[in-house]
């Protein structure tokens, strides 16, 4: 088995199927959205979060991205609506970048990508009994997606690029509360909605995708923070987080629809 997964050259997303072979499944994340392909559905209501601020616990550097975790013990932030039938329950939400602000997004729209991508990452309290259950079934997972555009200063997320610098090292977190991520996202919740998978390791088929069609905005400063990121822990040979996105994979006869 490989030392550990990552994304560099000897460890990135060309290898992760030597150790997760499901890499190369038939419903696997991100893809390229061809929007001429995508099919209206006009069955597909409105999304709606609803989060409570004080659900969000702390700020944690994992070595792969940095993550706000909210308490899921109890069904105090939700998103249901869209695609999802029942209540999905908040669990974290996180980023995902590149070395250079003209890549850096997971999913990509007609071949473009964005600077960076925000997942709101949600697990099936109605049908299973924790994240870890959930991420096992076939709808056990909601991610809400948003593009990260480079623009001015998002005074949002300055909540959270301010607080990097505590965090720099992996395995660190600091305390994160009274934080409703619905602040991040932007005006119109027009989404696309596909089945898919994790797109980091275990790679897990559990995911119904919502991407939302509008981008926020984030600045190449703010953006620069996230590169500052270490994935190495305190008192190990320093590596920065320069860029932790899967590229497109195969759509495989999925459809995408949209509302
Ligand atoms: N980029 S993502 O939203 O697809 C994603 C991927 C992996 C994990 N976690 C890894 C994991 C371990 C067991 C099951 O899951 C998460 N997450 O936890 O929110 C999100
Ligand atoms: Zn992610």
């Amino acid at each position: 088995a490989m030392l550990h997964w990552g994304y560099d050259e000897h460890n990135g997303p060309a290898h992760w199927k030597e150790v997760f072979p499901v890499a190369n499944g038939n419903r696997q994340s991100p893809i390229d959205i061809k929007t001429e392909e995508t099919k209206y559905d006009p069955g597909l209501p409105p999304i709606s979060p609803n989060y409570d601020p004080t659900s969000a616990k702390v700020i944690l550097n994992n070595g792969h991205s940095t993550s706000v975790e909210f308490d899921d013990t109890e069904n105090k932030s939700v998103l249901r609506g869209g695609p999802l039938t029942g209540r999905y329950r908040l669990r974290q939400i996180h980023f995902h970048w590149g070395a250079s602000d003209d890549v850096g997004s997971e999913h990509a729209v007609d071949g473009k990508k964005y600077a960076a991508e925000l997942h709101v990452v949600h697990w099936n309290s109605d049908k299973y009994s924790s994240f870890v259950e959930a991420a096992r079934q076939r709808d056990g997972l909601a991610v809400m997606a948003v593009f990260l555009r480079i623009g001015e200063c998002n005074s949002q997320l300055k909540k959270i690029t301010d607080r990097l610098d505590a965090i720099r090292a992996k395995g660190k977190q600091a305390l994160f509360t009274n934080f409703d991520p619905s602040c991040l996202l932007p005006h119109s919740l027009d989404y696309w909605t596909y089945l898919g998978s994790l797109t980091v390791p275990p790679l897990l088929e559990s995911v119904i995708w919502i991407i939302v069609r509008e981008p926020i905005s984030v600045s190449s400063e703010q953006l620069a923070k996230f590169r500052s990121l270490l994935c190495t822990a305190e008192g190990e040979a320093a590596c920065c987080m320069l860029r932790n996105y899967r590229p497109p994979q195969p759509l495989k006869g999925r459809e995408v629809r949209r509302n």
